[in-house]
């Protein structure tokens, strides 16, 4: 498999001193869904800033598919590293839609004939077909997150890099955009996100990285919510269908197995009930109203 991504030992303070990252490695390899989480103020963006080459790190430290990212040039870059940003106030600046998913293709270069397919096929990707005269000002919060995508997406990236992908949309908003991301991944892209919602955030990942100033935790998102101390220790909080499940649960089954998103939920609800075996038991009754409070007191103190 190829590598993606590989940070090799990246520290870095900013220029008022302030310390951001610390002997940081992350390897990702080429497909891969990665989430990074970590509290306010981490270095999550930081790291992404770096990866784009933003933010320019010693020689080797940011290899960007085998390559030492500081010697590639600009226009390599961005057909390599594309990143939206949290605010999508910060990268649409154009007078018109067209013009905000033209601007990195248009860079780039290409002839007139490409940009027009490359902005038509991204506003498609992200459901925005026709949008293209709109101005963005105008556009929802939600449509100007898909907008901010799209700009990315006509660039082609093989790393899409999103910064707090799903913050403040609505319910359906955020199924479709986690839609979208998912049909990228499943193309072959890599991708990268930081977030927060802990409840989207195993529909998004493989494997998950804790960032606190220094990696703190590594691993699938079940190993990372099944470790109350790295929780404790960063603040973070499980997410709300697997505590559902540990309370119902816990006391006699297997853990290993809780669902994680609504989907496992209902996957595992099925499973256990056609498997006839299957009295989704609640067992909280047979053990002490002392235990069930101890045992939500310690998710609470996250
Ligand atoms: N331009 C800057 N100058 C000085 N310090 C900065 C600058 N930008 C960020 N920092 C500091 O670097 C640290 C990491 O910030 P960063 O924005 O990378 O965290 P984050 O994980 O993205 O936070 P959030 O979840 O709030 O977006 C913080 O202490 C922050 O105050």
């Amino acid at each position: 498999m190829k590598e993606a991504i590989r940070v090799k030992g990246l520290t870095y303070s900013y220029p008022d001193g302030t310390p951001a990252l610390e002997d940081i490695d992350i390897t990702i390899n080429e497909g891969e869904r990665i989430v990074i989480v970590g509290p306010n103020g981490a270095g999550k963006t930081t790291l992404f800033l770096h990866l784009n080459g933003t933010l320019k790190s010693q020689d080797n430290t940011v290899m960007i598919f085998g390559k030492n990212l500081d010697d590639m040039k600009v226009e390599e870059r961005i057909k390599e590293v594309g990143i939206v940003f949290q605010d999508p106030d910060d990268q649409l600046f154009m007078p018109t839609i067209f013009d905000d998913v033209a601007f990195g293709p248009i860079n780039m270069g290409l002839d007139e004939e490409e940009v027009k397919n490359r902005v038509k096929k991204a506003l498609s990707r992200v459901g925005l077909e026709g949008f293209e005269d709109r101005v963005p000002h105008n556009l929802s919060y939600g449509q100007k997150k898909r907008a901010a995508l799209a700009a990315v997406l006509s660039m082609e990236p093989r790393i899409l890099i999103l910064d707090e992908p799903t913050a403040n949309l609505d319910p359906k908003s955020r199924a479709d955009l986690i839609q979208v991301i998912n049909d990228l991944n499943n193309d072959g892209i890599t991708t990268v996100i930081a977030m927060h919602d802990v409840n989207a955030l195993p529909t998004l990942s493989d494997r998950v990285y804790v960032l606190n100033g220094k990696i703190v935790g590594e691993g699938t998102p079940r190993e990372i919510f099944s470790n109350s101390e790295l929780l404790k220790m960063t603040h973070l909080e499980a997410p709300d269908v697997f505590k559902l499940f540990k309370v119902l649960t816990c006391f006699g089954y297997d853990c290993d197995t809780l669902p994680m998103s609504i989907d496992e939920a209902v996957e595992f609800l099925t499973r256990t009930i056609e498997s006839g075996s299957g009295h989704i038991h609640l067992h909280i009754h047979e053990h002490t109203h002392e235990e069930v409070r101890k045992f939500l007191d310690s998710y609470n103190h996250h």
